[in-house]
């Protein structure tokens, strides 16, 4: 099953891995044609009600693949608002081999005449909202029909993902969806094949462009819209915390505080305006602090747990007691990971191990990173919680998926990047759920740092990439 949002995803991330859209809506139209056949001998008649997105895109190829049916393509408005050069290429394919086509402005003019089969092209999964003129009389003609009716992806008018529609939908007997099942076209009364169009596996196991697109922001958002995280560490390492709440701030959050010993909190707030610090008593984190730390994280969005916090006795039963009362959802890093696998919680657990820390919570580590994948997903899936295991491929799971990262580089082994991760997932966690918030933070990271070696070379050090994250979540498409 894959959602429309995660298959936008996929789709872009399958273009940067050299497969482009074209290519894909070129094998969609084609096992659009081979349903087709299946459903109707050689001769028939074939009506294609085409929309002008990417749907209608992909009957365009389908006409081309029918070479021995009569066919008749039926464009919904004019061909100048087709609305993508791909779809617009193959209506031009089809003008150039004069193919029977009939552009309709006007519901009223429609006419698909008596054919044996229809192929409903008109929306897919960009449909939003009801369907408009002339796409809802145009589903109406095509339900009114004695035509076999084979949609293309989706039947036009309903949702992919709920299996709703709003108003008039259209009634397919047949329904060709690609790559993946959609979870809406299980309550569905049609038969639904799913076609393989050439989406490598890659495209959903490594992280790529695509899944930044689910951090699209609404240009309406307000302050405390993209979160707001606090980072408690701080203790024998003092610039640590520092890093991960400026990170959060960097990868959109809006406030970011930091809980750290009293030294930490004063020269943390001494170089740093953008921070909002509280400090407590004594150098390092102890049980007596939990009770005021519940209650500072109870109004947060996420905690970032462990940055610098050392591990005397006193920080790890800390950790702890605040983890066995928390509910809410926490990045875990650095020394604060070895108390994950003791402990019983209620919270939403992101722990961000290197592998020498995953060995130390109890988990396994393999040199191939295919093996690494099964030994991480199965541990975490043990532990009940979100693992990023940091590595040349970071290798993130909650249990049941698993998501690979490749963007990094080997200069980002210097001190502090991690504590930028962390912040940066923190950041991410507030606006997505765990697994994507671990899997994007990885690929944001990482290509933060790809940003400052070629800027710099080598000799990174951690501000270099702390810097670049907002370069590492720009989407170029
Ligand atoms: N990986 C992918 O995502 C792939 C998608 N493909 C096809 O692309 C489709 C999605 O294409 P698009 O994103 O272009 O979207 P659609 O083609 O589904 O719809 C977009 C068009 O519909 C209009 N529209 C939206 N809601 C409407 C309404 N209620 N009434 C009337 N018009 C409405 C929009 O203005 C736009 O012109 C998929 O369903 C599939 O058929 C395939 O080509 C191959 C790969
Ligand atoms: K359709």
């Amino acid at each position: 099953m894959i959602t429309s949002r995660r298959m936008a995803a996929v789709d872009l991330n399958a273009e940067s891995l050299g497969v482009p859209r074209k290519q894909l809506m070129e094998s969609s139209g084609n096992a659009v044609a081979r349903a087709c056949r299946d459903l109707a001998e050689p001769g028939c008649t074939v009506a294609i009600v085409a929309g002008r997105g990417n749907n209608g895109g992909d009957a365009l190829v389908t006409a081309r693949f029918l070479k021995a049916y009569d066919v008749t393509v039926h464009l919904l408005g004019r061909p100048e608002t087709i609305s993508t050069d791909i779809a617009r290429e193959n209506w031009d394919a089809l003008v150039a081999a004069e193919a029977d086509l009939r552009t309709i402005t006007d519901s009223d003019d429609l006419d698909l005449g008596d054919p044996d089969v229809v192929i409903d092209a008109m929306l897919g999964t960009g449909v939003t909202g009801a369907l408009r003129e002339p796409e809802a009389t145009a589903a109406r003609a095509i339900n009114d029909t004695d035509a076999t009716v084979l949609a293309v992806d989706v039947p036009s008018g309903v949702d992919a993902d709920t299996g709703e529609a709003e108003g008039v939908a259209v009634a397919a007997d047949h329904v060709v969806t690609f790559h993946d099942d959609k979870p809406g076209l299980d309550a569905l009364d049609c038969e639904v094949a799913v076609a393989d169009i050439g989406i490598p596996d890659a495209a959903e196991l490594f992280t790529g462009p695509g899944d930044l697109l689910a951090l699209g922001r609404d240009s309406q958002s307000h302050k405390g819209d993209h979160g707001d995280v606090l980072v408690v560490g701080g203790g024998p390492y003092t610039g640590a915390p520092a890093l991960a709440a400026q990170a959060a701030l960097r990868a959109g959050a809006d406030l970011a505080r930091v809980a750290a010993p009293e030294h930490v909190a004063r020269e943390i707030q001494g170089y740093s305006e953008n921070l909002i610090v509280s400090g407590f008593s004594g150098d390092h984190l102890t049980p007596d602090h939990v009770p005021d730390l519940l209650e500072l994280a109870a109004d947060r969005d996420v905690v970032v747990f462990g940055p610098g916090l050392g591990d005397a006795d006193a920080t790890l039963d800390a950790v702890g007691a605040f983890l066995a009362d928390f509910d809410g959802t926490a990045v875990l890093d650095a020394d604060a990971l070895q108390v994950v696998p003791e402990v019983d919680t209620d919270a939403t657990l992101i722990c961000t191990p290197h592998q020498g820390e995953l060995q130390k919570m109890g988990g396994e580590t393999a040199d191939d990173w295919n093996d690494r994948s099964d030994l991480v997903r199965d541990f975490a899936g043990e532990l009940g919680h979100v693992l990023l295991v940091k590595g040349a491929y970071d290798i993130v799971s909650d249990g049941d998926d698993v998501r690979v990262n490749r963007t990094g580089n080997p200069g980002m082994t210097v001190g502090g990047t991690g504590d930028v991760l962390a912040g940066v997932t923190g950041a991410l966690a507030c606006v997505l759920p765990p697994l994507d918030a671990a899997a994007v933070g990885a690929y944001v990271n990482g290509r933060a740092g790809d940003v400052a070696v070629e800027e710099f070379g080598g000799g990174l050090v951690a501000t270099d990439v702390l810097e670049r994250v907002p370069a590492g979540l720009e989407v170029d498409e």
